[in-house]
């Protein structure tokens, strides 16, 4: 049978489907690359929070699935919202790469100490994590794929560029990292690093076994579970600066979450940990209720007044 699979078309995303497409050729499947251009893709001028819609690098793509046109959605699991419509269904979480943030430059000697770097961001999350550990740095917008990013880069826009190292590394751009940012204190967004899977509901049930036993990593699927509990529990799409990081270890389930002011000053984190993967959703809502709880919910409701 001939999978289709609706993706973005940007080379990440292509580079995405097509692992995802060369795990169902291994079980045996046919495939078919679909791609399709979203809204995050078309409005490159603004920075994503300013977008405000949530979604807007899947909506066409679950459009696609509720259509039944494509069988499965191909995403970054960063980009998927919280909540998905009901009809559709998050079915696998592929293994997860290295989970940090990067700085990368074109300049070998290039360093974060130095005074008056300019780092190329649009993420709140990152510009924020900034502002509190690298406050002498300054961040300048980045959006677009990360083509155009580089390109911004090697225009000379900023003197580097903060990206997640999965994305760097599926790209083949290690060569220009010049620094990796540890996850203990640059916390990822939730998701960072995994690529989900999403279909519709009502797809055969056979069908989606066989699908899911071909693409899923359960050790990975945990962790995204804890975490997407938590930022559905925060109420914060990727406009929000949250963070969380959730690890499985010899069973024992542990999530970092938290979330930053837009000025960095603001800081809360929580860690908590679990028995058994059985309670990561549980894992998720409890920290984000000890987030919310110890001074959350008056950043969150100055990050709202701010933005008006
Ligand atoms: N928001 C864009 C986005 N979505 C997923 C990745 C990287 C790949 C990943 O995290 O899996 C990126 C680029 C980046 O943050 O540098």
């Amino acid at each position: 049978m001939k999978i289709r699979l609706a993706t973005r078309a940007s080379r990440l995303a292509l580079w995405q489907t097509e692992h995802v497409a060369a795990l169902l050729q291994k079980a045996g499947f046919e495939t078919e690359i679909v791609p399709m251009q979203t809204t995050g893709d078309a409005v490159q001028d603004r920075s994503l929070a300013k977008i405000g819609s949530k979604g807007v690098f899947t909506e066409e793509l679950e459009n696609s699935l509720l259509r039944g046109e494509t069988h499965l959605a191909v995403h970054s699991a960063k980009d998927v919202q919280s909540s998905i419509p009901r009809e559709l269904e998050l079915l696998a979480f592929l293994e997860r790469e290295q989970v940090n943030d990067v700085v990368l430059s074109f300049d070998e000697q290039f360093s974060l100490d130095k005074p008056g770097i300019v780092l190329g961001t649009s993420s709140t999350r990152r510009k924020a994590q900034l502002r509190r550990f690298y406050p002498h740095a300054e961040t300048a917008e980045a959006r677009g794929n990360l083509q155009t990013r580089l390109r911004k880069l090697e225009e000379g826009q900023f003197d580097a560029l903060v990206l997640a190292y999965a994305g760097v590394h599926r790209m083949g751009y290690e060569h220009l990292v010049r620094h990796t940012l540890p996850a203990t204190q640059f916390v990822p967004a939730t998701g960072q690093g995994s690529i989900a899977v999403e279909c519709a509901a009502d797809l055969d049930a056979n069908l989606k076994t066989r699908l899911k036993a071909a693409l899923d990593h359960p050790a990975t699927h945990t962790c995204l579970l804890a975490e997407r509990a938590f930022l559905h529990t925060m109420e914060g799409g990727c406009s929000i600066p949250s963070f969380a990081l959730a690890t499985l270890e010899n069973g024992h389930l542990r999530l970092h979450g938290g979330l930053i002011s837009l000025s960095g000053e603001e800081y809360v984190e929580e860690i908590q940990t679990a028995d058994s993967p059985a309670e990561a959703h549980a894992l998720g809502v409890a920290v984000a209720d000890a987030v919310l709880g110890c001074g959350g919910r008056e950043i969150l409701a100055s990050i709202r007044e701010q933005r008006g």
